[in-house]
């Protein structure tokens, strides 16, 4: 039915983590922040959303599956987002609009712009647990905002588009280290993401995911910014003051390679976000007793080594994301794995990611925790690094729609 001219293209983004976090917002519709903030894209090759947007003048309606379920296009968010992209490529130049006409004739349907009028259906899918505290969020919409961005043929700035889907999403725009620059703007036109260094720059570096609970957290990151916004003192003084000297020396220590610095701020960082948490009211506690035993393990460990070979920083929940560099991946994930050691029955997927060794830990390191092993804490440790930002998949077998707009391939 849709065949000769419909238009499909299927990409994939990346996951990030928040080094200086975005907490609070100065305009809740156009998902403005009250502070900038920093974060490393996480390699796609172990977390990624991957979307396949169908448009067609056949088509009388959007669409959207997400994991294979079909979902309702209502949602605030998702309508900011599609509106955006279409009002972006309404502007489109005039030889863009020519060409796609010719293209509407064409029988290639791979490397064709769809009009922004035409409908469009969207399946998109995680390749890790959806809205389970790793950030499905921020992959899921910048996924969707490049694969809008393609189809509809948006050229230019488009990390503005991811964040009218969540505000983290923009700086899933980019690979390796990105900073999402607050901006002065009232309709947000300077609130935007830009890489700060490509992935490539600082090829040792190392992010461990040791996922603690999978359930999806009591309080939003939405609601829980919202509330500490309203509540929190210490939240205006971190937007104002603290963040933007966080920022700048963090940004410098990326820069120069300075791994004790950088870790010692995101971990920092990653204490302040929860001390306003505290400071909201009511409280809120995204972290756990696992969380707080983590958080001793990497000061021991850097207590053993002299010097600072490891961090840490969580999100809004308690899943703990462990920096450190190649040079001391394999004694720190032995150490973890030793404190924090699978149950037998889940001791094969426990540890996944990047193939590494666990060296095990020393008995004067073992002794220097302090803390008894705790089997079944954590439910598997994913290992990553820094990757790219979104790219274009040109591969029939990874459209996750057929040409008809229909879920299959
Ligand atoms: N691939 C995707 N495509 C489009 N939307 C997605 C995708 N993945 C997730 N989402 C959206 O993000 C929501 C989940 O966000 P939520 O903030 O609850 O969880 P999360 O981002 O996985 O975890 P956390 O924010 O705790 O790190 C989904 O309900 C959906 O609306
Ligand atoms: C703690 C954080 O992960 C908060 C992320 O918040 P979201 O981007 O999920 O919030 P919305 O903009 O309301 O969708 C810190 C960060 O990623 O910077």
């Amino acid at each position: 039915m849709a065949e000769t001219s419909s238009v499909r293209i299927t990409c994939t983004a990346p996951v990030n983590i928040a080094i200086i976090k975005y907490w609070g917002k100065r305009d809740e519709e156009l998902i403005l922040p009250l502070n900038s903030s920093l974060s490393i894209s996480l390699h796609q090759d172990q977390l990624k959303s991957t979307t396949t947007a169908v448009a067609s003048p056949a088509f009388s309606e959007d669409k959207l599956w997400l994991n294979g379920q079909e979902k309702s296009v209502q949602e605030s968010r998702l309508q900011a987002l599609l509106h955006e992209v279409r009002r972006r490529a309404a502007k489109r130049p005039l030889e863009d609009v020519q060409r796609e006409e010719e293209v509407v004739e064409s029988v290639n349907s791979e490397h064709r712009l769809a009009p922004p009028s035409w409908h469009v259906h969207i399946s998109s899918k995680n390749n890790f647990p959806t809205g389970a505290g790793l950030a499905s969020s921020a992959s899921g919409y910048a996924c969707l905002a490049f694969t809008l961005a393609q189809l509809f043929g948006v050229r230019g700035e488009l990390s503005g588009i991811a964040r009218r889907g969540s505000g983290s999403a923009c700086r899933s725009m980019y690979g390796g280290v990105v900073r999402w620059t607050h901006g002065e703007q009232a309709d947000g036109a300077d609130s935007i993401a830009v890489q700060v260094i490509p992935e490539s720059y600082w090829p040792e570096l190392r992010v461990f995911i040791l996922v603690v609970s999978d359930l999806q957290k009591a309080v939003s990151s939405s609601e829980g910014m919202r509330r500490s916004v309203a509540t929190s003192r210490l939240l205006q003084h971190r937007a104002t003051v603290l963040v933007p000297e966080l920022l700048r020396k963090a940004e410098a220590a990326v820069k120069a390679h300075d791994f004790p610095a950088f870790s010692q701020l995101a971990m920092c960082d990653s204490n302040q976000l929860h001390a306003i948490c505290l400071d909201t009211h009511p409280p809120i506690f995204y972290l756990n007793d696992t969380s707080r035993q983590i958080m001793r393990l990497v000061h021991a460990y850097n207590q053993a080594c002299a010097e600072i070979r490891a961090g840490y920083t969580f999100d809004a929940g308690p899943n703990a994301f462990v920096l450190t560099t190649a040079r001391d991946a394999s004694k720190l994930l032995g150490l973890i794995a030793h404190f924090f050691p699978p149950q037998t029955s889940n001791s094969k997927r426990y540890i996944r990611g990047l193939p590494l060794t666990t060296d095990p830990p020393s008995l004067e390191l073992q002794c220097a925790l302090g803390f008894e092993p705790q089997p079944n804490a954590l439910h598997y440790i994913l290992c990553t690094r820094p990757g790219p930002g979104p790219q274009c998949i040109f591969d029939n077998e990874a459209h996750l729609l057929n040409i008809d707009g229909l879920p299959g391939n």
